[in-house]
């Protein structure tokens, strides 16, 4: 049973996926804590070093091998939806769900975050508007279950997403054998 979390920045991909894995005793991978672990630099370093490119190449392989896990939660960076091959490799999850936030909230959310370098030239909401133009059509595309993370907390999102792992018959799978 392999969950993989979509969505853009600060939508809640990393808190909800490790609470979701824990309920579910499974390991919980982050592409992103993947990638700086196996380079050895923070996220601006390696866009620094490595231009975006880099960064994205080191993302493809990060999600090759979190998906190559029996079983898991798999949370992602905001922009792992952009290259077609993530996307093939995506819909190879059980199940995909894309966390949403108004723009505001998720500016709220995100602002000061130095671990996350700029991507335009554009202020914080302007950047979000743009990129969402893009990568909202490929969220919802890959999604079998979408969740707004501005009306509800932590724990009931946890509890929905557990309720469609029920409904799709993965549950059994996930507890500890
Ligand atoms: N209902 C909610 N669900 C998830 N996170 C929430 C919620 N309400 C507030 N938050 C807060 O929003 C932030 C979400 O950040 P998080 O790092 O989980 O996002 P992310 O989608 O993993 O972002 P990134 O793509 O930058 O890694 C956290 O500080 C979390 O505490
Ligand atoms: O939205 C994006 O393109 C990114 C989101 C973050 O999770 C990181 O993966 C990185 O900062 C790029
Ligand atoms: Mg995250």
């Amino acid at each position: 049973m392999k969950i993989v979390l979509i969505g853009y920045r600060g939508s809640g991909k990393t808190t909800i996926g490790k609470h979701l894995a824990t309920a579910l005793n499974v390991p919980f991978i982050d592409t992103d804590h993947l990638i700086v672990s196996q380079a050895g630099m923070s996220i601006p370093e390696i866009f620094h070093k490595e231009g975006e490119s880099g960064f994205r190449l080191r993302e493809s392989r990060a999600l090759k091998e979190a998906l190559m896990l029996g079983r898991g939660v798999i949370s992602t960076g905001g922009g792992i939806v952009l290259r077609p091959e993530n996307r093939i490799l995506i819909r190879t999850a059980d199940l995909v769900v894309y966390l949403t936030a108004p723009v505001s909230i998720l500016a709220e959310r995100i602002r000061g975050d130095k671990n996350r370098p700029a991507l335009t030239n554009l202020s914080l909401e302007e950047e979000i508007h743009t990129l969402l133009k893009e990568r909202s059509p490929l969220y919802e595309e890959l999604a079998d279950l979408k969740i707004d993370t501005s009306t509800i907390d932590v724990n009931q999102a946890v509890a929905i997403i557990l309720k469609k792992t029920q409904r799709k018959d993965l549950c059994n799978e996930a507890l500890p054998s």
